[in-house]
């Protein structure tokens, strides 16, 4: 069957895996820092901090404006609209901040989930109306990347065939648009941790999801080399009383992305799905160790484990600045390491980066 109509030129193609591999870059990964306002607001309650614009502006300004150095472990940073227009004290936008340092600057597209009548509460994920203007106006304004998450769930039917289907299309449609404008598509498909399912069960629905995104992509003709995947890893249920090692959990999660991912995408950043610090940093490092063929960077897209010590230092008060910035630093460098498989725990580990980031039913 000849491809009659190509769906991009080849300049386009060109841009798109440029700033894909640009992000994934020798030890590079993504600090997600993405949360919309509702998100945002639980994780100040938990530092006793009030959920203001203000407030959220002036955590982020403490971490992108950490020392120049970041730019060698942090290759993009996902934005929440708000986020993209907002400034530093002294008044300049973050976004140049970011791209001054050679970050790329990348956007969040989705926009909240709808139930999927029918089925055991699952969802689908909306934002496909006036994505393509959205997207346009984004690259205008800077951003050279989208992220859209889509959540399955393990439970009793679940996920159900006509969940895996639903959000595989709408990932791949949010993809093909993202590419039409420049955007290079994060495809985010999260099988959340909830529930005692053991960590074989995870991988079996681990890989029929990822095996629906790729059909679907490949029947919206997405370009891979200009896309990125943001998986869950393969782990048991944060109820499951088994435990498994970190080699265990790379074994599970490579021989899952090893059947059902194409060697054309160049980059696979894990989110951290409640993981504690240490544990998301432990785990990718093992998957970069682990002794199967790896023909894609294995990096990471963390949320919460790059961000949970650097909240706690910062408490809500300008005079943690040092601390709020060296506890970032830290996660970010040692990410960097665990990306390279280069990663050695030393000394003792601060209690916020043991502690269990888990939050039940994580929508948004
Ligand atoms: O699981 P983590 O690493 O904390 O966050 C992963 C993530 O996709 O989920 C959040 C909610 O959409 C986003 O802020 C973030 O990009």
């Amino acid at each position: 069957m000849a491809h009659r109509f190509p769906a991009l030129t080849p300049e386009q193609k060109k841009e798109l895996s440029e700033i894909a591999q640009r992000i994934v870059a020798n030890g590079k990964g993504i600090l997600a820092a993405d949360e919309s306002v509702g998100t945002m607001g639980n994780r100040l309650q938990r530092i006793k901090v009030e959920n203001t614009e203000e407030n959220r502006r002036q955590f982020r300004e403490l971490l992108f404006t950490v020392d120049d150095s970041i730019n060698q472990s942090i290759g993009g940073v996902i934005l929440f609209h708000e986020t993209l227009y907002q400034k530093d004290s002294q008044g300049k936008l973050f976004r140049n901040i970011l791209k001054e340092r050679g970050i790329v600057v990348g956007i969040k597209l989705d926009q909240g989930g709808a139930p999927l009548a029918g089925t055991n509460k699952e969802t689908t994920i909306q934002g496909l109306d006036g994505l393509s203007e959205r997207c346009a106006q984004y690259k205008k304004d800077g951003a050279d990347f989208g992220k859209w998450r889509a959540v399955l769930r393990i439970d009793n039917q679940c996920p159900s065939n006509l969940a895996i289907q639903e959000n595989a299309n709408a990932l791949a449609r949010y993809a093909s648009i993202c590419q039409q404008n420049g955007l290079v598509p994060i495809v985010e498909p999260e099988v959340i941790p909830d529930g005692d399912h053991d960590m074989e069960h995870c991988q079996y629905v681990t890989e029929k999801v990822l095996a629906a995104v790729y059909k679907a992509l490949n029947d919206h003709h997405v370009y891979l080399e200009g896309t990125l995947l943001k998986p869950n890893m393969v782990t048991a249920g944060h109820a499951c009383t088994k435990k498994y090692t970190p080699e265990q959990v790379a074994m599970a999660t490579v021989t899952a992305l090893h059947r059902t991912v194409p060697a054309a995408v160049p980059g696979i950043c894990f989110l951290s799905g409640g993981m504690s610090e240490e544990d998301a940093t432990l785990n990718l490092n093992a998957i970069n160790l682990c002794p199967l063929r790896k023909p894609w960077k294995l990096s990471f897209s963390y949320g919460r484990a790059l961000q949970a010590s650097a909240l706690a230092a910062w408490s809500g008060k300008a005079a943690n600045k040092k601390a709020t910035q060296e506890a970032f630093m830290k996660r970010a460098v040692a990410n960097s390491q665990a990306a390279q498989g280069k990663y050695v725990h030393t000394g003792s580990s601060s209690s916020a980066s043991t502690q269990s980031l888990f939050t039940a039913s994580y929508t948004y």
